[in-house]
């Protein structure tokens, strides 16, 4: 049987923007490379990149005989459009032109060894995740919403645009499920909604992770390092041991 060659990833998903999506993405590539993993980190929203904010604005990528270099952050290496040099230019991608420029930022980089790419999503459905979905083999999915109805409707696009291409969904985050009072420890719900529990009665071999608002969550995606407490939620949510397993009955090191 021919093997697939592609590399191996896990993509992080939304339907709609702004639920913390990168910001989960993030916290994935830090826990799977303090569980030993050679993560790459890819940022696919090629016209709306997080990375900037995420990585450092002084993070760029390099270019070295005529090869890519990523930029590094904690040991993790990068790319992202975000990080060119010309940054805040408005980059139009369309068709052949959108899928040449994914293929090339991944396969004229010089990433290392990689174990696993953790793959940012642009939100919804439509070219440039069509377009992922070839590049890569994913072995899950990660698929991140906050309660709102709103969300949901959105999220069940990407989650059969993913059942479509037989991907297995590992967790549904549902990020900002709710908050704390620090004076007095009382919690609250901020926001109605139930997406995150209609999702799991979808799926419901896919794990439900419930990250409340904490500025501490919220600190990862704030340049550099950041606090590690989203990244613990994903590992007491069980994430980072499901994708090392998953990784580990199919390890495709490649170096590149
Ligand atoms: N659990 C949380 N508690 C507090 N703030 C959070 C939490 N999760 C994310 N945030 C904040 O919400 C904002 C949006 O997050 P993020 O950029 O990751 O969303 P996104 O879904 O990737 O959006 P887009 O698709 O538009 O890039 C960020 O400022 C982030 O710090």
């Amino acid at each position: 049987m021919h093997e697939d060659q592609r590399p191996q990833a896990v993509y992080i998903c939304s339907g709609k923007g702004g639920v913390g999506k990168s910001t989960v993405a993030k916290a994935t590539s830090r826990g799977l490379k303090a569980r030993g993993l050679n993560v790459g980190h890819f940022d696919a929203d090629l016209t709306g990149p997080s990375a900037p904010t995420l990585f450092g604005a002084g993070t760029r990528l390099r270019i070295l005989n005529q090869r890519i270099q990523p930029a590094i952050s904690d040991g993790i290496p990068v790319i992202s459009t975000g990080l060119l040099a010309d940054a805040d230019h408005p980059y139009i991608w369309h068709g052949p032109l959108l899928r040449g420029a994914l293929h090339q930022l991944f396969h004229d980089a010089d990433w290392g060894p990689l174990d696993l790419l953790v793959i940012d999503m642009p939100p919804g459905t439509g070219e440039t995740q069509l377009a992922v979905l070839d590049e890569f083999r994913a072995i899950a999915a990660v698929i991140v919403t906050t309660p709102h109805e709103l969300a949901l409707v959105d999220v069940r696009r990407s989650l059969r645009m993913l059942q479509e291409a037989e991907i297995p969904i590992a967790a549904i985050v549902e990020n900002m499920a709710e908050a704390t009072c620090p004076q007095c420890a009382h919690s609250w719900q901020p926001f109605p909604g139930t997406a995150g529990d209609q999702l799991q009665q979808l799926l419901p071999d896919s794990r439900l992770i419930k990250v409340p608002i904490d500025s501490g969550a919220s600190a990862i995606s704030n340049h550099g390092n950041g606090d590690s407490a989203l990244v613990q939620y994903l590992d007491d949510g069980g994430l980072l041991t499901d994708l090392c397993t998953l990784h580990a009955t199919n390890p495709t090191t490649t170096s590149r």
